[in-house]
């Protein structure tokens, strides 16, 4: 498996924020989001250490952190990740996996699963009519819908979609703004304005602690 990065940090983002984490983040992406503040893992030529299932067990349990994050790139693409998910479960582990909306979750939705946090692309990332619909059916209470925010249109047609599904009724509602292009306040005033109750809206922490564009973090 194609392994652009692997590092303990806090956990910027999602339901267990704050908390310490293992991220493994994959070489390799199938959507080109407009804002996607990791295109350097998608290239190509990023370079990467190619793991096998067993050797990122390992190195988990040599860790000793009781969160990993899978994320990338796009997680859900890697030849071997249920075999991945598999064996990380089989230890104990909580698994979070970051995932694109663009790819289905079924083959992973056994009876024993890891958590998502399906993002939902909205028009200003270019790559909307990537997302797969049928995903919304297999979410859980503990998994996420999350809505990466770039301006009002955004806003609006996220509050569509949250209708349309009722995600609200089957999973977490999570809106966080591209970082650097709509101002946290805006959405606040729109979360207001509209009574957008339990919707909640997420900075990504790892961004304030460090620099923005720093890795390994
Ligand atoms: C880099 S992606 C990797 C996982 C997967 N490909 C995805 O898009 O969910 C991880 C998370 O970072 C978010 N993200 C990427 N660029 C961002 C930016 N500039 N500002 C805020 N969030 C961003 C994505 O929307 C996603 O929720
Ligand atoms: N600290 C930290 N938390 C994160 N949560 C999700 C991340 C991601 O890139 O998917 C991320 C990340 O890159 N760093
Ligand atoms: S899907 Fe995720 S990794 Fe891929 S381009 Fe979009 S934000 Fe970046
Ligand atoms: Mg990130």
């Amino acid at each position: 498996m194609k392994v652009a990065e692997k590092f303990v940090s806090i956990n910027g983002e999602g339901c267990r924020a704050g908390e310490l984490a293992l991220f493994i983040r994959f070489q390799g992406c199938n959507l080109s989001c407009s804002y996607c503040d990791t295109a350097w893992a998608n290239e190509a030529t990023c370079p990467y250490e190619d793991l096998s299932p067993a050797e990122l067990r390992d190195y988990a349990v040599r860790e000793g952190i009781k969160n990993i994050t899978l994320t990338g790139g796009e997680p859900l693409l890697p030849e071997g990740l249920k075999e991945l998910i598999g064996l990380f479960l089989a230890e104990g582990f909580h698994v979070e996996i970051e995932t694109n909306g663009a790819v289905s979750l079924a083959p992973f939705c056994g009876a024993s699963r890891p958590t998502f946090t399906v993002d939902y692309k909205l028009p200003d990332s270019g790559c909307e009519e990537a997302m797969v619909h049928a995903n919304f059916d297999l979410l859980q209470r503990t998994d996420t819908v999350k809505f990466v925010v770039s301006s009002r249109r955004d806003l609006e047609r996220a509050r569509e979609v949250v209708d349309t599904y009722g995600l609200l009724f089957t999973c977490g509602v999570y809106v966080s703004p591209v970082f650097g292009s709509i101002e946290a306040e805006e959405i606040v005033e729109f979360m207001k304005a509209r009574r957008l109750n339990g919707w909640r809206l997420q900075i990504q922490m790892h961004k304030v602690i460090w620099e923005p564009e720093k890795r390994g973090v």
